[in-house]
């Protein structure tokens, strides 16, 4: 029988992914010896309503374009091919499914922990994976509002990045060279992503 392994999952809106992502992931794979990290980005982001999002394809190939060169990295399309608003619940639901034996390790950065509570079928989504906490420049990082257990908070290196500065620096036609990957940039650039962003 194959040895039990453990895999990260990174979910995000990744619109555009940058370098905060990948530090995060690349960290907490190295600390957990995970054998693994699966970004999943978002389909619809129920919490982003009333801003605007890319399209799910850009965001999709900007992730895919940013972590090919990582052997440990992949990315999953499951939340967009599900085609409704995405629930975490949803995702660990069917990555349960797909990986039955597998130890289910879930990274979310400090300000999204910080919301966790309003997320839906909070309860559910502490059974169906451990949550990673990482932390986050501009943001505090702790567990008193969570369940005992079922957190770990790991300290990585401070990123003070976010894809809403990347995208108001396109709109300015402000470089995001060495903000995100090399390969992104000239995605935006190729695709004329954020442009007209305010
Ligand atoms: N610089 C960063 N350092 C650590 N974690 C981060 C960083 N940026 C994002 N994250 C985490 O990555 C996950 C996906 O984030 P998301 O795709 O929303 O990017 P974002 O930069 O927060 O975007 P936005 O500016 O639109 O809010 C979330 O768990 C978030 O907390
Ligand atoms: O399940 C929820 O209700 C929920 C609410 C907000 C965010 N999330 C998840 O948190 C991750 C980061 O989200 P975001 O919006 O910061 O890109 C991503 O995987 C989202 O699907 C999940």
């Amino acid at each position: 029988m194959p040895a039990r392994r453990r895999i990260g999952i990174m979910g995000g809106t990744f619109d555009p992914i940058h370098h905060g992502h990948l530090v995060s992931a690349s960290e907490v794979q190295s600390r957990f010896g995970l054998d693994e990290v699966i970004f999943v980005p978002t389909g619809q982001p129920w919490q982003k309503v009333g801003r605007v999002v890319s399209n799910a394809e850009d965001r999709y190939l900007m992730t895919v374009i940013a972590t090919a060169s990582n052997p440990v990295f992949s990315v999953s399309r499951i939340d967009i091919d599900r085609g409704s608003e995405t629930y975490t619940v949803d995702t660990l639901r069917e990555m349960r499914q797909m990986y039955p034996r597998d130890e289910l390790l879930f990274i979310t950065g400090a300000d999204a922990l910080e919301q966790i509570l309003t997320w839906r079928n909070v309860e559910e989504l502490f059974e169906l994976a451990h949550f990673i906490g990482v932390t986050r420049p501009g943001y505090d990082l702790n567990d008193h509002h969570l369940p005992h257990g079922k957190v770990s908070l790991v300290e990585v290196t401070a990123m003070a990045i976010s894809s809403t500065s990347c995208k108001q620096r396109v709109s300015r036609g402000e470089p995001v060279w060495y903000l995100v990957p090399d390969g992104v940039v000239r995605y935006i650039d190729k695709r004329k992503l954020y442009r007209g962003d305010s």
